[in-house]
């Protein structure tokens, strides 16, 4: 299917639209920028679909051929796809470089979080997505990967069921879903760094 690129203008009348199936004024003032606002925010916090803003990777040669868990933790924000209403909380990662691979620049595990969850996302699949493209800019060498995603969701919370909204997801693959023990070291590693 052709990809549709609507122009701005046709964008914002959309917008408009919507404010007044909602019974507002798009033209009162406070409303009036409001649609542009909203096609700039989207741009913004749906990067994840621009391959141009897709982050760079650093990696290095593993020169000491360390094997070691090597574990970031750090926030996210992302948006539903079925309802279009946030969902956000806390991801733990970790991941053993090959001995003979590549190491990542542990910045660029936030990078890559941050760019996937700039789309309309299922909790499930962003901790696929992550592992996938850490997992690519270390050409799949590396020996396993661990990630747990706690969420709390909007759609769950302020309509709905409207309950507490919490979430969570753990992907595992390589050596952490051969090995129970390296699974326990996560969980511990997890439990150091949710306090304080
Ligand atoms: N598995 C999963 N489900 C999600 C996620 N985000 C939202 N959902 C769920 O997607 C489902 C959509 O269900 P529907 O019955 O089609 O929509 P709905 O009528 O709005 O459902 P309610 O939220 O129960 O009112 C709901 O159960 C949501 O809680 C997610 O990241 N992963
Ligand atoms: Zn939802």
């Amino acid at each position: 299917m052709e990809a549709i690129t609507p122009n701005a203008e046709d964008i914002i009348g959309a917008l408009k639209t919507l404010i007044r199936a909602i019974g507002e004024d798009p033209d009162r003032e406070g409303l009036i920028g409001t649609p542009d606002r909203i096609m700039r925010m989207w741009k913004e916090i749906f990067r994840g679909y621009d391959p141009k803003q897709k982050p760079k990777i650093t990696t290095f040669a593993n020169e000491e051929g360390m094997s070691d868990i090597v574990f970031d933790c750090g926030d996210y924000y992302s948006m539903c796809e079925h309802h279009i209403l946030p969902f956000f909380g806390r991801y733990y990662f970790a991941y053993i470089p090959s001995p003979k691979g590549r190491i990542l620049g542990i910045s660029k595990v936030a990078r890559v979080v941050g760019y996937c969850a700039a789309r309309l996302q299922l909790q499930e699949r962003l901790a696929r997505d992550i592992v996938q493209m850490l997992s690519e800019a270390l050409n799949n060498e590396a020996l396993g990967f661990a990630i747990v995603m706690k969420g709390q969701h909007l759609c769950k919370t302020m309509r709905g069921v409207r309950n507490d909204g919490k979430m969570s997801v753990a992907h595992f693959t390589g050596v952490f879903n051969l090995n129970s023990d390296l699974r326990k070291e996560f969980y511990k590693l997890i439990d150091l760094n949710s306090n304080g």
